[in-house]
C-alpha cells in the first residue's frame, strides 16, 4: 500500500492553482530540523498528514497542502524565515471559518517542529472566499445611515467603560450626540450587567437619540454589545431591530467566528449593520513571530460579514498596532465582489491627533474617542464638539488651530492634550 510522509509535503516547483488557498507563515524552526522539513510539517499537521509515515490507498483522497516556497532555505537556529502553503479547495467545508481555522491556524500553532509560527496572510480563492455572507453594507453604512461622505462618522464609547447606570449612559449618549457624534458606542465589556441592563440600555438609549436626532436634524444611531452565548447573543440582535437600531456590536474574537456567522446570518434578515469590537486580538497578534496577524483576523472577519472593524490608529493612539494603513487597504480592496469593511480608529485618540490619523486613513473610516472626548476638561457635550470641529477642520483644509479660533471646545481640547499620543 502507498503511503505518505511529512516530506510528501514540500515541493518547490508546485504552482498553486487557481482554487488554491494560500498561506504565508513565518516560522522559526527548532533546533536540529532544517527549514525545508520545518516547512514540510507545518503544510503537513495543516492539511492530512501528522508525524508518522501512514498508508494511503483505496478509500482515501489526496488531500494535502504544499510548501512551494521558502524564503531563506538556509536559516539558522532561532531565525525566521517566511515559508508560503497551498492547500487544496477540497480540504476545507466552504463557509465554516471555524473548519478553515482548524487547518491553517489549528495544531500547527503549537508544533515542536518550530519554534514560532506567524500566520501572515492568505490570499483566498474565489470559490472560498464567496461561500461566505461578506458585508452587508460596508463602508455604504456612512452614506446610508448617515448621509455622510466628506468627513468619517464619529463615534464615543461612555466612560468609564462599566459602571454607569443605564440613565447616566444614555444622558452621556444625549450630550455627545447633540455634541456631533454619530454614534455611541458600548464598550467590550459591557453587555447586560445588573448596573445596566441591556434591554433597558437599549431602550433608554434609543429615546435619547430620537431626542438628539429632532434637536440636531442629523441621523444618530447606537452601536449596542450584543456580545453573549450564541443564542442569547440571537435574542438581543431581535430585540436591537425590534427597537428600530440600525446596528448591533459584537467582540467578534471572545465570541468565536461561528457564533459572528449566526448574526450575520440573523441580520440580513433584519437589515441590520455589524460594528465589530477586537478586544483579545492581541492575544493573537501582538508577537511578530508568533500567532496570527491582524491582516488575517481583518481578512476572516470581512469574510464571516462585518461591516465595521476596528482596525487599529496606525500607531497614534494608546494600542499597538500592526499595518493599520495596509489592513484597511485590503479591506477595501475588490474581493470578488463582496463588499468592503469601514475600518474603526479607536483607543487613546483625542482631537489633536485627528489631522495625522485622517492623513494616514484617509476619510472613509469612523473615529471613535472614548477619554478623548470624556475627558474633556468642559464634559462630554463639549468634547463631542472638539472631536467633530477637528473632523470639519479636515474636510475644509484648515489647520485645528484656525478651526480652534471658532471653535472654543476645541480650543480647549488642544490646550489640554496637544498632539501627544496617550499611552
Ligand atoms: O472600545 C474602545 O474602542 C475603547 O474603549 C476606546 O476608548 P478610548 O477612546 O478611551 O481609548
Ligand atoms: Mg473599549
Amino acid at each position: 500500500m502507498a503511503g505518505i510522509t511529512y516530506e510528501d509535503f514540500i515541493d518547490l516547483s508546485y504552482e498553486p492553482a487557481d482554487s488554491d488557498l494560500v498561506c504565508a507563515f513565518r516560522i522559526a524552526p527548532a533546533e536540529g530540523m532544517d527549514v525545508a522539513d520545518a516547512a514540510s510539517r507545518v503544510a503537513s499537521e495543516s492539511s492530512n498528514g501528522t508525524w508518522a509515515a501512514l498508508p494511503t490507498g483505496e478509500g482515501f483522497t489526496d488531500m494535502g497542502a504544499t510548501a512551494f516556497a521558502i524564503d531563506d532555505g538556509e536559516v539558522a537556529a532561532g531565525e525566521t524565515t517566511e515559508i508560503r502553503v497551498a492547500y487544496p479547495a477540497g480540504l476545507f467545508e466552504p463557509g465554516s471559518m471555524p473548519q478553515i481555522l482548524s487547518c491553517i491556524a489549528g495544531n500547527i500553532l503549537g508544533m515542536k517542529a518550530v519554534d514560532s509560527i506567524r500566520l501572515l496572510d492568505c490570499e483566498w480563492p474565489e470559490g472560498l472566499a464567496t461561500s461566505f455572507m461578506g458585508p452587508q453594507f460596508g463602508s455604504d453604512v456612512r452614506e446610508e445611515i448617515f448621509g455622510v461622505s466628506d468627513r468619517p462618522i464619529l463615534a464615543t464609547v461612555p466612560k468609564p467603560k462599566v459602571g454607569l447606570s443605564t440613565e447616566r449612559h444614555a444622558q452621556v449618549g444625549y450630550e455627545a450626540w447633540t455634541g456631533g457624534v454619530d454614534l455611541l458606542k458600548d464598550d467590550e465589556n459591557l453587555t447586560d450587567q445588573d448596573f445596566n441592563p441591556f434591554h433597558d440600555r437599549l431602550v433608554e438609549s434609543l429615546a435619547q437619540r430620537d431626542r438628539a436626532e429632532d434637536e440636531t436634524g442629523e441621523p444618530k444611531s447606537y452601536l449596542i454589545n450584543v456580545t453573549a452565548g450564541t443564542n442569547e447573543m440571537l435574542e438581543r440582535v431581535d430585540q436591537v431591530a425590534a427597537e428600530g437600531c440600525e446596528y448591533v456590536m459584537v467582540d467578534v474574537i471572545t465570541c468565536g467566528w461561528a457564533a459572528v456567522q449566526a448574526v450575520r446570518e440573523r441580520c440580513e434578515e433584519l437589515g441590520l449593520a455589524i460594528h465589530a469590537h477586537r478586544a483579545m486580538h492581541a492575544a493573537f497578534d501582538r508577537l511578530p513571530h508568533h500567532g496570527v496577524s491582524m491582516r488575517v483576523l481583518a481578512q476572516i472577519a470581512r469574510l464571516v460579514g462585518v461591516d465595521q472593524l476596528h482596525t487599529g490608529t496606525a500607531g497614534l493612539g494608546k494600542l499597538a498596532n500592526e499595518d493599520t494603513v495596509g489592513i484597511n487597504a485590503w479591506l477595501r480592496d475588490d474581493l470578488y465582489g463582496l463588499s468592503d469593511v469601514l475600518p474603526v480608529a479607536s483607543g487613546g485618540l483625542h482631537p489633536g491627533l485627528v489631522p495625522d490619523l485622517l492623513d494616514a486613513t484617509g476619510t472613509n473610516v469612523c473615529v471613535q474617542a472614548g477619554g478623548g472626548i470624556h475627558g474633556h476638561p468642559d464634559g462630554t457635550h463639549e468634547g463631542a464638539k472638539a472631536l467633530r470641529a477637528a473632523v470639519e477642520a479636515y474636510a475644509e483644509g484648515i489647520s485645528l488651530e484656525s478651526k480652534a479660533d471658532e471653535s472654543p471646545a476645541l480650543a480647549t481640547a488642544i490646550d489640554k492634550w496637544g498632539t501627544e499620543t496617550p499611552r
